[in-house]
């Protein structure tokens, strides 16, 4: 079967989604202080309780989804299906079991499937805000998955 991609563009104004998990919190919030003159530019998403203490504690405009427990990873996860969301920053804890970890598995693998940059920490997430893509318009090519689908199901 062979791959035909399609390329479409995203505009100079992002859709990015903003999560962190509870111990990682107050790091995000932070990092959205800081980068707050940027962030207030673009479209802002997240998982219930970081989208309200993001809120809170910043100003920023943001639109929050289910929490991640019940739901929030795989709304967010959803919307990048459907081509809402450019970039992801996740702050996952990677020293704590989480209940609803086969969610957040889920987004990170969603995100691969549709090149979608995620920064799963600070580092990443200043290289990512800091990037030559942030502000202007660029090209995404996505494999066309329509087509894909069509060709197994003809192939059976
Ligand atoms: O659990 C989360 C991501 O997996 C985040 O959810 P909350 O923002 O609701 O805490």
């Amino acid at each position: 079967m062979e791959n035909e991609y399609i390329k479409f563009t995203i505009g100079e104004k992002k859709d990015i989604a903003l999560i962190a998990h509870d111990n990682e919190k107050p790091k995000l919030i932070e990092w959205c202080k800081e980068n707050y003159d940027i962030l207030k530019k673009h479209n802002l998403y997240g998982t219930g309780t970081t989208a309200r203490l993001i809120a809170d504690k910043t100003g920023l405009t943001i639109k929050g989804y289910n929490s991640g427990p019940l739901g929030g990873d795989q709304q967010i996860g959803a919307k990048i299906v459907e081509g809402v969301i450019n970039f992801v920053v996740f702050f996952s804890d990677p020293l704590t079991a989480q209940p609803h970890d086969p969610d957040v598995k889920a987004l990170m693998r969603i995100s691969q499937v549709y090149d979608i940059p995620m920064a799963v920490s600070k580092a990443t997430a200043d290289f990512m805000i800091h990037s030559e893509f942030m502000d202007k318009e660029y090209v995404h090519e996505v494999i066309n998955f329509k087509k894909n689908i069509q060709e197994r199901a003809e192939s059976m």
